[in-house]
């Protein structure tokens, strides 16, 4: 069940697809703010380099561009959390929902959503900077077939998350086509508009 701790917790979901710019979008708003950043992925990947039986299947799953298990990445994004919740109120859930079961078990038992980002992008351009990401990210996941796999995943189950949201007057939609600093320029001026600061 939700703990305590977490109640006071400020959650940003942030959105978008595969190469949308979250990662590096959440780095600089860590830089300037000093919330708190989790990456699901991220966190599924430092699972999959401790060598755990439980790493090896979350990489034949991450390998096909398919979404892993709700359980899992819940109780390592919850964990995380946890751990963070005295440094900041703020947290950038990188990745997360990526579908609507997973957003409305982490509101059940986490905490509620403040805001989603959702960063908006064609998916040329998604298909683009993943294959540039690729020539030196090393990820098994950033080639040509799995890129494909998780733009499919994207439309078909974490759209609907974002409508999920857009419905209840809870996203925020910033446009990623532009360069990193441009697309950082107007994070600023919409947090502003909500006084996240
Ligand atoms: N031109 C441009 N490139 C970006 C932008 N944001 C990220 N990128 C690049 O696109 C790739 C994917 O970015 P990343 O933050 O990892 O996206 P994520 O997959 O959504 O987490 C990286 O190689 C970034 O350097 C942006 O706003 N403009
Ligand atoms: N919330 C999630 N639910 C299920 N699987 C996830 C989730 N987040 C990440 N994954 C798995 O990890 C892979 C990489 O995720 P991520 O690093 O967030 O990709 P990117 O930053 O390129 O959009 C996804 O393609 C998926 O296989
Ligand atoms: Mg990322």
């Amino acid at each position: 069940m939700a703990d305590a701790k977490l109640k006071k917790a400020k959650v940003i979901f942030v959105l978008g697809g595969p190469g949308s710019g979250k990662g590096t979008q959440c780095e600089k708003i860590v830089a300037k703010y000093g919330f708190n950043h989790l990456s699901s992925g991220d966190l599924l990947r430092a699972e999959v380099e401790s060598g755990s039986p439980r790493g090896k299947e979350l990489q034949a799953i991450m390998e096909k561009g398919e979404l892993v298990s709700l359980e899992i990445v819940l109780a390592l994004i919850k964990d995380a959390m946890l751990k963070l919740v005295d440094k900041s109120p703020y947290f950038l859930i990188d990745g997360y929902p990526r579908e609507l079961e997973q957003g409305t078990r982490f509101e059940a038992e986490v905490a509620g959503c403040h805001v989603v980002l959702y960063f908006e992008v064609t998916e040329e351009v998604m298909k683009q900077r993943l294959l540039k990401r690729g020539e030196t990210s090393g990820r098994a996941d950033d080639n040509e077939d799995t890129i494909l796999q998780r733009l499919r995943t994207f439309t078909s189950k974490t759209e609907p998350v974002i409508k999920h949201y857009a419905d209840k007057g809870k996203v925020i939609k910033v446009n990623a086509s532009g360069t990193i600093d441009e697309v950082f320029g107007v994070v600023q001026q919409e947090f502003a508009k909500r006084e996240i600061k």
